[in-house]
């Protein structure tokens, strides 16, 4: 990444970029609404202002807006529509009058839905009052997915409880913390403020969110650095770095390339027929990527070889000429000298000799001339041959040095997907892009798991509890679990309720380590199977002091090797006690679930130790390496489109399931992996836990229209 440059999955810029946003429009934005449309949701929910008269349908969206708005004006404390009539009443009288009964409809549509009052806030009523027996709903994972739906249907007026195998809640947001020092282990960007509901999230816990600058420079192993340089002997043990920086303007060149490539790439995926070409697999990114490489190498091959022929040809046509000149040159003499020898013939006035004589002089004559042109010929072609000769074309599309840092791009994408990008559709793995959030990316500077455990107050969640079996019928489900509190002495439990929520990751329900009883419909076992579920690891170094430049948040290293581009390829400094964090991606990210920590740990070091110099790297006073593959409640990092899937599959993933005859849906699923527009982030996670509670309240509460309006 270029001092100044971005990646691919960079942001358009577009208006709203974060929280507290100040107008109509903006705040329908940062709903991912648009304010002066109905969304095909609200078309179907309200076919009658839909339908109706253009002057509804603006009250509709006027109301609408205005909720929206009042939310994020104080998204701590529960917006309740007593309040939200009147300032209605304030700010558009006429709607507060004559639209009450719609208001009231479009206020508790957009609580069911998750718009307002979502999230950490302060209670003020209870919507569905304090009625009894409220249906029993059991959550599957304390991950972001499974907090929110939770605390959203204890909202509503449910009874829920959550299971958790793990001892801690948050999934795969996962924080380190020890003597002062911080580090995320899961997720750790907020991919732009601008539509995303972690804004409003942030505001109602203390997030403290710092824009991920893009300045990064960028590493290379340099082998001539020590060979030339003069060493003192005290320096031959505290040898000198031996990587260097990449010039600035060469990391451009090549991400400027790498761009391009991509360009290519996604051309080809709109224009490409998987099926047709006899091909029945189909493409993936890597493989094209590596194809298009391979053209370009052959191209630039080509071209160069073409000059050459050039030259060649070139260099006959001169020897041509020059062997003309010199048969020229030597008739010439033999012209000359013919030419002595009949002057030398006494003038006896013969006309046939006089005729003779002019004859060879006139030969003599053309025969200059003609050596005159071949010499202006043979001029210009040797200035040609030079001019060509002193700018040759690329020899090569890539110099190693060129394809490493290519590499290193290639291994940021890889990080983004979690997976080696042979692994990704072509066609799809792209396909949630145009649903990108606003703003600049963010890290949290003081841990993101002060997200799950503010959202986890006052819930009721049973930690140590691995759920095996989860068995659904008319009546209700049952899930089976093995408690782990006492590991000595692990004991099965029974928990039955009306409904289920299931948010384990996609790795877990991939491993089969749970059981559905009936089993899950081919459809959702085939987009399991269909979905690819990635990986990333990271490294995390503690130490006592900054030894790198504290003005940059991040540096790059760039690996010697295709097959190991995505070793150690980032490090990430954005904490104040000094704590460094080593990103592992692609296929290394796999390589390290099986190396032990020593062996991580110390090629860590080495790493910087060539960047930095061995004096001025520390030993770690703490340190740590995640292994996210072989984490049996994860199971890796997280969803991506693999080469044969497509965004349908998070749909069909999303999908609850119905017991034949049943009036509700008893099996439902949330989690990163059934977000088709915002899968593998937590704030897709997030609303895919919305969309759950609300879809579990339409089954057992009603749907919006029967919940009468006030
Ligand atoms: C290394 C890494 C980096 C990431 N970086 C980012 C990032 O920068 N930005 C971003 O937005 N997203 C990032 N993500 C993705 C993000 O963390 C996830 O999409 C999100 O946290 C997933 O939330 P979830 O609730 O869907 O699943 P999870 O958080 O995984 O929650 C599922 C829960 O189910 C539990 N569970 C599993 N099996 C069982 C069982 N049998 N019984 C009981 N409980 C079980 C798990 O313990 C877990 O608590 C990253 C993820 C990883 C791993």
């Amino acid at each position: 990444m270029g001092d100044d440059g971005k990646h691919h999955s960079e942001f358009r810029a577009r208006r709203v970029d974060g929280a507290n946003p100040d107008g109509l429009e903006d705040a329908a934005a940062q709903s991912r609404l648009t304010h002066d449309r109905m969304s095909a949701e609200e078309s179907r929910l309200f076919p009658e202002i839909c339908k109706g008269d253009i002057k509804r349908h603006k009250a509709f969206l006027i109301i609408r807006n205005n909720i929206l708005r009042m939310w994020f004006d104080e998204p701590r404390i529960q917006l309740i529509l007593e309040k939200v009539m009147e300032k209605l009443n304030q700010v558009e009288p006429q709607y507060a009058n004559d639209e009450r009964v719609l208001a009231g409809k479009i206020f508790l549509y957009l609580e069911r839905y998750g718009f307002i009052n979502f999230g950490v806030f302060k209670r003020i009523t209870n919507p569905l009052g304090n009625k009894k027996d409220q249906p029993r709903v059991i959550i599957i994972g304390a991950g972001i997915a499974g907090i929110i739906a939770a605390r959203q249907l204890q909202y509503f007026g449910f009874e829920t409880i959550v299971l958790e195998g793990r001892n801690r809640v948050g999934g795969r947001i996962a924080t380190f913390r020890k003597n002062g020092y911080t580090a995320d282990l899961g997720a750790m960007v907020v991919t732009g403020l601008g539509g995303n509901p972690v804004s409003v999230l942030q505001t109602q816990t203390n997030l403290d969110l710092v824009p991920v600058k893009h300045k990064c420079p960028m590493y290379e192993c340099s082998q001539n650095v020590l060979a030339n340089t003069f060493l003192k002997p005290f320096e031959l043990i505290n040898y000198r770095r031996r990587y260097l920086r990449v010039p600035k303007a060469k990391d451009e060149v090549v991400e400027r390339e790498f761009n391009r490539l991509l360009e290519a790439c996604s051309y080809l995926a709109q224009t490409i027929d998987e099926d047709i070409h006899g091909k029945k697999q189909p493409y993936s990114l890597g493989d094209v990527l590596e194809q298009l490489i391979r053209a370009q190498e052959k191209a630039v091959r080509e071209k160069y070889l073409q000059h050459l022929r050039e030259i060649t040809k070139m260099k006959d046509s001169l020897r041509t000429i020059l062997t003309s000149m010199c048969d020229i040159r030597t008739k010439c003499v033999g012209l000359h000298k013919e030419y002595s020898d009949v002057l030398q013939v006494p003038d006896n006035g013969n006309v046939l000799e006089e005729f003779v004589i002019r004859d060879v002089a006139k030969n003599l004559v053309v025969t200059t001339e003609e050596y005159a042109r071949l010499e202006t010929q043979a001029d210009q072609l040797k200035e040609q041959i030079r001019i060509a000769e002193d700018n040759p074309p690329p020899r090569l599309y890539l110099s190693v040095a060129d394809r490493r840092i290519l590499d290193w791009h290639i291994a940021n994408l890889e990080f983004a997907n979690a997976a080696p990008l042979n692994c990704l559709s072509l066609k799809y793995w792209d396909q949630d892009d145009e649903y990108e959030f606003t703003g600049c990316h963010l890290t949290v500077r003081n841990g993101y798991s002060i997200l799950p455990l503010a959202l986890c107050e006052n819930q009721n969640i049973k930690l140590k509890r691995t759920v095996k079996k989860i068995s659904y019928n008319k009546t209700g489900v049952e899930v089976v679990v093995t408690n782990t509190e006492d590991p000595k002495n692990e004991v099965p439990e029974t928990y039955k309720a009306e409904a289920v929520l299931v948010t384990v990751p996609l790795g877990v329900l991939k491993e089969n380590v749970i059981t559905f009883e009936p089993p899950l419909l081919e459809e959702k076992q085939s987009a399991i199977d269909r979905l690819g579920f990635g990986n990333l690891n990271k490294v995390v170094l503690c130490f006592d002091k900054v030894f790198w430049d504290s003005n940059h948040t991040l540096f790059a290293h760039v690996n010697a090797s295709t097959s190991s581009r995505g070793e150690l390829f980032l490090f990430w400094c954005f904490t104040k006690p000094p704590v460094l964090i080593a990103l592992v991606a692609g296929d290394a990210a796999n390589v390290v679930e099986c190396a032990t920590d020593d062996v991580i740990i110390g090629r860590t070091l080495v790493v910087l130790r060539n960047i930095f110099g061995s004096v001025a790297v520390p030993s770690p006073k703490e340190s740590l390496v995640t292994r996210w593959k072989s984490d049996p409640f994860a199971r890796g990092s997280y969803s991506y489109v693999a080469v044969g899937a497509s965004g349908d599959d998070y749909d069909i993933l999303s999908r609850p399931v119905e017991c034949p005859g049943d009036r509700v849906p008893r099996l439902y699923f949330a989690g990163e992996h059934t977000n088709r527009n915002y899968p593998a982030t937590v704030h897709g996670s997030l609303l895919s836990g919305l969309r759950e509670a609300r879809r579990i309240a339409d089954a057992f509460l009603g749907s919006i229209y029967e919940v009468s309006a006030p």
